[in-house]
């Protein structure tokens, strides 16, 4: 993290390299300065310093404000000062500058399109912001790694989807977080609001109810219902893992793949991996590995040990890990040790994807492994479903698409894979950046194509923009 430190420096005291010096002992890393007042006593500095801890920052201030004729005027966190007032605004299309305008975009005149949506509802589409307009609803249930936070504080996390929806892909999302965890309330509203989007992203709720929740909607509804943290994290995941497997030499039949977190995010990479062609899969929770014959009261667990683990290996990860190819991880943090790394086969693949602290931290898994991947925006190789999200939706509303299917993901993941070129793939580099502006284009392409295939796309967009 880093913090900006307010100081007035009485002149004659201290110099500002003193200063200086006295946060480099604290081992803090001062990356700019800026001059905010000077008089001919005093001098007023904003110093941005990276910090690895709110500790660490206390500790700098305390230290800072020992030497003599230096005050802390204020010590900020960039990260709070950015979400000051919230990320996003909406902003009007066109200026009212006058009655006629007035009488035009509100009443009366609008009365007559409100009319003609009432005669033929699909006008919706072409008449108000329903093309271009996705929910990211989220119950606060599951948000990142940090569990049942609520809906408030769940807001940060969905106003940074919307973000990014606009920024990479042109799609206005509004967040709408529920202070309601009831399965059918959530279905309710969901339907009951579903009139104003285009699409709706499920995002941050808990297993098993995000999978009753999002196949109802997807029955119920005639607009693409995502589950971001299981099918977008699934996507961006087997697009990393191929291009890793390309890159160590070794065959998606041949290998041995342990994924630890059955819930959102690890079933339905489980359910793409299946359909890439992995055949031994073990499930680890924190019960240990997913075996048949055992009941588990959730049925989703009872599908997913029916369907994986073909060797009926039993035990701890720290067992089942042995002579794995791959780890996936969309569990907790640190539950991965250097230990456990040591015991698999040769030329590991680690997707250590919890988020925000991954199962292991890269500096300790590097030494160990061949490819190493989170879904972190500070370390190469981010796993994360912004690389997806934005791009399948961009395809889905541009031709209509009643819903998303399997072949629109995968179409995805190739889409993904691919945008890292075969001289380029390296154990650095196996997924495109997020920033890559081809990843949108080429992901669109791809879902619009498969979506025609399927026949959900309701409307005859060209593939490439
Ligand atoms: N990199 C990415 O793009 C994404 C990362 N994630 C991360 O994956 C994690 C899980 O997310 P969801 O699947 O949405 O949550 P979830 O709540 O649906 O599932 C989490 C599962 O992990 C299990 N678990 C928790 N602690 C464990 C432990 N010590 N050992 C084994 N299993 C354990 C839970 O029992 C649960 O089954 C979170 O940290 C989240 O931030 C989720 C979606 C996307
Ligand atoms: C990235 C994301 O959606 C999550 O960690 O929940
Ligand atoms: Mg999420």
């Amino acid at each position: 993290m880093s913090i900006i430190l307010r100081l007035e420096i009485e002149k004659g005291y201290t110099t500002f390299g003193e200063v200086a010096t006295a946060i480099s002992d604290k081992g803090g890393d001062i990356v700019a300065i800026d001059v905010i007042k000077e008089s001919s006593d005093k001098t007023t500095r904003d110093i941005t310093v990276k910090v690895s801890s709110q500790e660490h920052s206390e500790d700098i201030a305390e230290r800072t404000e020992e030497l003599k004729g230096v005050k802390v005027v204020n010590v900020s966190d960039r990260t709070f000062l950015v979400h000051l007032g919230g990320k996003i605004e909406t902003k009007p299309k066109m200026p009212i500058k006058n009655r006629d305008d007035l009488s035009r975009v509100y009443t009366p005149e609008v009365a007559r399109v409100c009319k003609a949506i009432e005669k033929d509802p699909s006008r919706a589409h072409s008449l108000t912001i329903k093309r271009n307009t996705v929910a990211v609803l989220s119950d606060g249930s599951a948000v990142l790694g940090l569990g049942n936070i609520g809906a408030a504080a769940a807001m940060p996390v969905m106003e940074g989807k919307a973000m990014l929806f606009k920024q990479l892909a042109g799609i206005d999302a509004f967040p709408v977080c529920l202070d309601n965890q009831d399965t059918e309330d959530i279905i309710k509203i969901a339907k009951a609001i579903a009139p104003t989007y285009g699409g709706i992203n499920l995002e941050d709720i808990s297993s098993p109810r995000c999978f009753e929740i999002e196949d109802r909607l997807k029955e119920e509804l005639d607009i693409p219902v995502f589950h971001d943290d299981q099918h977008g994290t699934a996507v961006v995941m087997l697009a990393g893992l191929l291009n890793a497997l390309k890159l160590v030499g070794k065959k998606e039949k041949d290998i041995k793949a342990v994924v630890v977190g059955i819930g959102a995010a690890g079933i339905a990479s489980t359910k793409m991996l299946l359909n890439a062609g992995i055949q031994n899969i073990i499930g680890v929770d924190r019960e240990g590995a997913l075996v048949k014959g055992k009941e588990y009261d959730n049925p989703m667990w009872n599908w997913y040990a029916e369907n994986t683990n073909p060797n009926e290996e039993t035990g701890e990860l720290s067992e089942v890990i042995k002579d794995a190819d791959v780890f996936i991880g969309v569990s907790a943090p640190n539950i991965l040790s250097v230990e456990d790394l040591k015991k698999m086969a040769e030329d590991p693949i680690v997707f250590a994807m919890a988020n925000p602290d991954p199962e292991i931290a890269p500096e300790k898994a590097w030494p160990h492994v061949r490819v190493m991947a989170t879904g972190r925006s500070d370390y190469p190789n981010q796993i994360n479903n912004v690389l997806c999200f934005p791009g399948i939706f961009r395809g889905a509303l541009d031709c209509r698409a009643t819903h998303i299917t399997e072949n629109m993901k995968l179409a995805a993941s190739v889409a993904i894979a691919s945008a890292v070129k075969e001289d380029e793939l390296n154990k650095d580099y196996i997924i495109p950046s997020v920033f890559n502006k081809q990843v949108v284009d080429h992901v669109r392409e791809a879902v619009i194509k498969a979506a025609k295939a399927d026949g959900v796309a309701r409307k005859d967009t060209k593939e490439r923009s």
